[in-house]
């Protein structure tokens, strides 16, 4: 049971999140050909960082495990560290330990910072989540410049432009190595969206765009697949329960804090889809939270291409139903304020 359990998850990480084929896979990752990689995850004593610390620990793509927090860290790494995989785990608490968490880092996870009590939204977290942002990548650019960055933090929408304007000013910002990670917001629709259209879950694909928070989020069901037959009424409840997706996590925890299993899953379904473009897997498509001119805001989330270098390409919207498109109108103005909080925030203090 336990085996076919572990089988399970490893072979969900390892195999198509995206379109790659798995037999393709299986040949660039017979055991030898796996190259060295080191997962740093900053937070990770934390509700979403210690089961995102799990999962990285059955990744095979992974080589080293940074788990690097505040407090806490030591035992959580002792914890991970007896499972019989890959991986060399290590821990790291304080910030004088930061340094030697991030070097040599190929891939940074950010889950730090507080999450939501209820009745809160993402943006009553900014005044204490940018600061912990801004510092961590403030370390990132001094220790580890090249390492693709993971943000989970919230409000995502704001944290990323703050990621981007701290390596900016240290000369380190490369725009395809910074990645609001939006991937819940697709695990939500894809489990939603099945269970709607009674279609067996594994199938299902959904793009979801804009951003993450509220009506910023906007699953393209339109261009769900496999295809069913739902009525306007559907479509619209559907939505509205993947852009509330997190506040329905929030009110059933009552005041435990937000979302933490689910992301955690998410968080490292991105993290493989960042490894494996690193490792030159072809065809390698998740959405994320991204520089994009594809509309006329400096980020926006929609299906990214990742390869060697993090972004190979911010692929477009595609088609969108005449609901998706007001949708896109109303998100950009309320986007548009919190990417300018978040580049005032980095510029200001
Ligand atoms: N992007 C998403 O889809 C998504 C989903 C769920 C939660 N989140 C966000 O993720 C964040 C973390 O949520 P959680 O439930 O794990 O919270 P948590 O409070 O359980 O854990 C946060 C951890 O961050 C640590 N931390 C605080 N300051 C730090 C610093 N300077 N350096 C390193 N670590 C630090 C804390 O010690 C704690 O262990 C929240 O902001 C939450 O809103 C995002
Ligand atoms: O809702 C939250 O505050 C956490 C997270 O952004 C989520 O979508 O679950």
């Amino acid at each position: 049971m336990r085996t076919a359990v572990l089988r399970s998850i490893r072979s969900r990480l390892t195999s198509s999140t995206s379109s790659s084929s798995p037999h393709l896979l299986r040949r660039c990752y017979g055991t030898e050909s796996v190259p060295e990689r080191k997962v740093a995850v900053l937070g990770a004593a934390g509700g979403i960082g210690q089961p995102l610390a799990l999962l990285m620990k059955l990744n095979p793509l992974v080589s080293k495990l940074a788990l690097y927090d505040i407090a806490g860290t030591p035992g959580v790494a002792a914890d991970v560290s007896h499972i019989n995989t890959r991986s060399e785990v290590a821990g790291y608490m304080g910030e004088e330990q930061l340094r030697q968490a991030l070097e040599g880092s190929d891939v940074v996870v950010i889950p730090a910072g507080v999450p939501r009590k209820p009745g809160m939204t993402r943006d009553d977290l900014f005044n204490i989540n940018a600061g912990i942002v801004k510092s961590l990548c403030a370390a990132i650019s001094k220790y580890c410049p090249n390492a693709l960055v993971n943000m989970i933090s919230n409000p995502v929408n704001s944290t990323v432009p703050i990621a981007a304007e701290v390596f900016k000013k240290a000369g380190t910002y490369d725009e395809k190595k910074l990645f609001g990670v939006t991937t819940l917001d697709v695990v939500r629709a894809k489990t939603f969206y099945a269970g709607k259209a009674k279609v067996p879950v594994a199938d299902v694909n959904v793009p979801v765009v804009g951003g993450h928070a509220g009506i910023t989020i906007l699953p393209l069901f339109s261009q769900a697949t496999p295809k069913a037959n739902l009525s306007d009424e559907e479509i619209v409840a559907l939505t509205k329960r993947t852009q509330d997706g997190g506040t329905e996590v929030v009110e059933a925890k009552a005041g435990k804090g937000s979302a933490t299993l689910s992301m955690a899953y998410a968080g490292a379904i991105f993290a493989d889809a960042c490894l494996k473009g690193l490792n030159g897997v072809p065809d390698v498509v998740e959405c994320s939270f991204v520089q994009s001119n594809i509309t006329e805001l400096p980020f926006f989330a929609s299906k990214v291409k990742l390869g060697k270098n993090g972004v190979e390409e911010v692929m477009g919207l595609g088609p969108l139903s005449d609901y998706e498109k007001q949708g896109l109108e109303t998100l950009i103005p309320e986007l548009k304020v919190s990417i300018e909080k978040g580049i005032k925030f980095a510029n200001q203090n």
